[in-house]
């Protein structure tokens, strides 16, 4: 029996279907059909593309005008879609086009031959004599040695890190950051970015390690049905074996974060893991993405009919655009395995469940809980002569973090980082204050949100997990949930494999009182531990501008280290964001407003999404009033709704409910207080940062006062 040939599908393929007109669209989506059917049917005429570098590449006709490009090998069953175009550009595509298999790496790549031309030159010489310079030592302009970035790693190295072997010598010329931005459009993702972190300093061991990269197998640079196995390989090109999979792909084609995954991403959605496993990433880096593929897989694949995966994050209007975005990743079978739940109103429900009478405090300002708290201020020793504020950061940081409920806990709990050193004495004395706000709570049927995670812990430990389906939780946005929500989390799955997947970024932690360390809280993430580094959301001048906001702030990894921006970089560049001071808010809502109407009529684009986020819920009103008032159409994003689905409308948030979101643009507009000194802004800063990196195109940064 003869088997069926494997059919892939590039990316430029379907990037380049999505820019076709409707007409010409129905007609290659059907060509396409009919290809994966049988591409060896004698219906499909092969022509040879002359002067072609690669004479696999055939061009086939699909009408009188237009041509899809195919790679065909003389070995093996593997067709590859690569492209379609108008005749005449179809064969310009194809001409300077090689697909072929990295001898290192075994993944298939794409290799487009073009002049690559340095911008920061620091002579004006072409890229060979460039080259030449280097081997010569020649010098900078400035004086300085010509220091070329990757002189010292060999030809294997390079392509260890996924450079093709063609395009070594244009990798061999690069000597600045600006040099390698330069040639990223010729680069495979991964190679693009394991040069990258080698210019910041890694070592090419290190990257292949954190990237799970494999080196040291023999590899047949002719077996191409093999190279599409790879995860890098995986990352540009997908197999479609019948025409249900090839109708999904085809009709959805720019959601390409449902197919083409990083290869990091892709090793750490599939395969088991013998425990839990965090994942960091900056902003846009594809955290969720990856948290959905991964639940996806074990739902699949590791998940029996009457159990769940846990798919969990801290505020509930992300929870919602998660799982509507699941349901398109999803079958309904696949969902029917998943649970998307933020943790307070999984808490929640499990009270309720228990029929406890208590009600959740999770904003302390509202009038019971403020009532209980001004009656446990009463009880303050005033000879210690600590503020008020003391005892609320002891409280949060302290108290309800490390789920201190009596004295002598209290009197020996650690507390690293509070500023005030307190004795022995001290601590008994500032207790009561404590024990009398639980008892004021308790007396109105109240109860800590910290402590509602610790309790419920503490009765899911006693009775077992009998009761709880779950298999595997995976949580986003980690850094907001603070020592109580990860104990909780890690109470709620048996240890083992693929217990607890987390992503999150330390860079964006809004709730600064929930400050953890996955260690202290029972999660062993040892040897677990990765890192996405390529923000597919935001362009570099967003990026840019973005961590300039965060230069001097301290920032963790969700565990006891610390991480750093150096290492991240977009793929994609635009305009910078413009940073503006105005007077007052209506002088923002007014910039906003022609920054609004200067995207649409620029872009020509009615489509494209903005998001207007203020400080508070009074300025973000105000500035939906204005907004409206200027005939702009607006609506408000709130726990209940990100209103994803409204065209044509300005999105409004606070910084807090815009988290996790995106839009094409984004105007923050913010008291100059949160660019204040870093020590005194570092938490407003994170909140900027979050709010400017909810931009894809295009940002504006407006401070007021
Ligand atoms: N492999 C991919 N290919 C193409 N686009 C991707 C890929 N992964 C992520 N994206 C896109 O990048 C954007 C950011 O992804 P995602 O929301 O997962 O990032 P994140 O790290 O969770 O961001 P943040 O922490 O800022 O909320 C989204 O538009 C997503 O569709």
């Amino acid at each position: 029996m003869q088997l069926k040939p494997k059919v892939a599908l590039a990316q430029d393929f379907l990037l380049q279907l999505s820019k076709l007109p409707a007409a010409v669209h129905s007609k290659v989506m059907k060509w396409a059909i009919q290809f994966q059917a049988d591409p060896r049917s004698p219906g499909i005429n092969y022509e040879n593309i002359n002067g072609a570098r690669d004479a696999n590449l055939k061009s086939v006709r699909l009408d009188r005008d237009w041509r899809g490009i195919v790679f065909k090998p003389e070995a093996g069953d593997v067709y590859v879609l690569l492209y379609v175009a108008h005749h005449d550009d179809a064969y310009r595509w194809a001409e300077n086009r090689k697909l072929s298999i990295n001898p290192v790496t075994g993944a298939m790549q794409l290799v487009t031959f073009e002049q690559v031309v340095e911008p920061v030159a620091p002579s004006a010489s072409s890229d060979e004599t460039r080259a030449a310079d280097i081997q010569a030592g020649a010098a900078t302009p400035g004086g300085g040695e010509v220091t070329p970035l990757y002189g010292n790693l060999t030809d294997t190295e390079l392509m260890s890190l996924g450079v093709p072997q063609e395009l070594i010598p244009n990798v061999r010329g690069v000597r600045t950051e600006e040099g390698l931005d330069a040639i990223q459009p010729l680069l495979p993702t991964e190679a693009y970015e394991g040069l990258f972190l080698v210019a910041a300093g890694d070592t090419v061991g290190q990257v292949l390690q954190s990237r799970e990269t494999r080196v040291d197998q023999t590899i047949d640079t002719s077996d191409f049905a093999t190279a599409l196995t790879t995860a890098e390989s995986q990352s540009r090109f997908v197999v479609v074996d019948d025409d249900d999979a090839m109708l999904a792909i085809m009709n959805a084609p720019l959601a390409q974060w449902r197919v083409f995954l990083h290869p990091t991403q892709k090793k750490l959605a599939v395969g088991d893991r013998s425990g839990p496993v965090r994942v960091l990433g900056g902003a846009g880096t594809g955290k969720t993405v990856l948290a959905m593929h991964r639940a996806k897989w074990l739902a699949e694949n590791r998940t029996a009919e009457d159990q769940k995966v846990l798919f969990t994050t801290f505020t509930k209007n992300l929870a919602l655009d998660i799982e509507e975005n699941l349901r398109t990743l999803c079958s309904a079978e696949t969902m029917g395995r998943i649970e998307v739940r933020n943790l307070d109103a999984w808490v929640s429900a499990f009270i309720r469940g228990r029929k406890f009478e208590h009600r959740i405090v999770y904003d302390r300002k509202q009038d019971a809980p403020l009532q209980a708290w001004l009656s446990a201020l009463t009880m303050k020793d005033t000879s210690l002569d600590l503020p008020d504020s003391f005892y609320e950061q002891e409280l949060e940081q302290v108290i309800l973090a490390q789920g201190i409920t009596t004295l002598d806990q209290y009197r020996t709990a650690r507390r690293t980082g509070r500023g005030v050193l307190l004795s022995r004495a001290k601590r008994d004395a500032v207790w009561p204050v404590f024990e009398e706000y639980r008892g004021q709570l308790a007396s109105r049927k109240l109860k800590e949100v910290d402590d509602a995670y610790r309790e419920v812990a503490e009765i899911i430990a006693t009775e077992g997990r009998a009761g709880l389906p779950y298999v595997s939780i995976i949580a986003d946005e980690t850094q907001d949930f603070g020592p109580q929500a990860l104990r909780l989390l890690r109470a709620m799955v048996a240890p083992g494999q693929n217990d607890l997947f987390f992503v999150g970024d330390g860079h964006q932690r809004i709730y600064s009182r929930n400050r953890a360390a996955m260690s202290r809280c029972g999660i062993d993430i040892r040897g677990r531990s990765r890192k996405l580094y390529l923000n597919y959301r935001t362009t570099d001048e967003i990026r840019r501008q973005a961590v300039a906001l965060l230069e001097g702030c301290e920032i963790d990894d969700l565990d006891d280290g610390h991480d750093e921006t150096r290492r991240y970089k977009s793929l994609s560049h635009g305009p910078a964001p413009q940073v503006k001071q105005v007077a007052g808010i209506e002088e923002a809502a007014t910039d906003a407003v022609a920054f609004i109407r200067d995207w649409r009529s620029s872009q020509g684009d009615g489509a494209l999404s903005f998001c207007v986020v203020g400080h508070s819920e009074k300025s973000r009103d105000t500035l939906a009033r204005q907004l409206q008032a200027a005939g702009l159409a607006c609506v408000t994003i709130s726990a209940q709704s990100n209103h994803t689905d409204a065209r044509e409308v300005i999105h409004l948030a606070t910084m807090h409910r815009a988290k996790g979101l995106e839009f094409d643009c984004v105007i923050v507009v913010t008291p100059s207080s949160y660019l204040g000194a870093v020590e005194e802004s570092e938490a407003k800063r994170k909140l900027l940062y979050v709010a400017l990196t909810r931009a894809k195109r295009g940002a504006l940064l407006l401070q007021t006062g």
